[in-house]
């Protein structure tokens, strides 16, 4: 199968997430999208809730869409979470299906500080989605790779690529999603509404937990 994975912290997850994810799977054909939420994020000094609560999230929002799955594989992990090793382990674990590793351009930008990056180019296909108030500047590193790993999704997308499983970067084009957890977090400590910014049941899990309070 050809399976999506969207990796995150997700401290808390919102639509920023989760409109890009479901809508990915639609472009590109994907048979799953899984979300998979990190424990120990590699570039951030700590999480705002426990692991627990950040899986919970998730859990419950997959619930909601059948076309998102969880994958806890991280969560399970006590080292840290090294999109490589995960993806090692995924190839080993899953060796029939072909992975395309989603993210933001935020992301991407910094690709190059990631653990071991140039590896994820031999375990998975990257999917690049844009993010508001991320743009990659002409003369950056990165650009040289995007031009030279970017292949467009199209019905022939196998075919045309030489039915290379892994090594791409393909470019899609969501709509733009102006949400980041960041800005959650701060509009809930400041008792701000965040109806527009997570779903429903993101929002009773933190009201009922307390959470992002102080
Ligand atoms: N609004 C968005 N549009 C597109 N991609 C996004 C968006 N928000 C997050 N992502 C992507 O989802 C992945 C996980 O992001 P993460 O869980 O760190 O959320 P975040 O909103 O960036 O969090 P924080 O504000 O705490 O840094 C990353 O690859 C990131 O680029
Ligand atoms: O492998 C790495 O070195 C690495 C560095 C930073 C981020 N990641 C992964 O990228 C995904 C998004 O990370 P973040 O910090 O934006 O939530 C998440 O799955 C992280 O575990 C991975």
């Amino acid at each position: 199968m050809r399976i999506g994975i969207l990796g995150g912290t997700f401290d808390p997850i919102h639509l920023g997430h989760i409109r890009p994810a479901l809508d990915i799977k639609q472009q590109l054909q994907l048979d799953e999208v899984w979300l998979m939420p990190n424990h120990i994020p590699p570039h951030k000094q700590s999480t705002n809730v426990d692991s627990q609560h950040r899986l919970a999230m998730v859990e419950q929002i997959c619930q909601q869409h059948k076309d998102l799955k969880l994958c806890d594989i991280e969560i399970k992990r006590q080292t840290p979470s090294y999109t490589v090793v995960t993806l090692q382990q995924l190839q080993q674990a899953y060796p029939q299906h072909q992975f395309y590793f989603i993210m933001g351009m935020d992301s991407f930008i910094n690709l190059p500080q990631w653990h071991l990056w140039q590896q994820l180019f031999e375990l998975c296909h990257i999917v690049l989605c844009q993010r508001p108030g991320w743009q990659l500047d002409n003369n950056h590193p990165m650009q040289k790779v995007l031009q030279q790993k970017t292949r467009r999704y199209s019905a022939q997308f196998n075919i045309s690529n030489g039915n290379l499983s892994v090594g791409s970067i393909i470019p899609v084009d969501t709509i733009l999603q102006d949400i980041s957890s960041t800005e959650v977090r701060e509009k809930l400590l400041n008792h701000e509404d965040v109806s527009s910014l997570i779903a429903p049941c993101t929002k009773t899990y933190i009201q009922q937990h307390q959470l992002y309070l102080t």
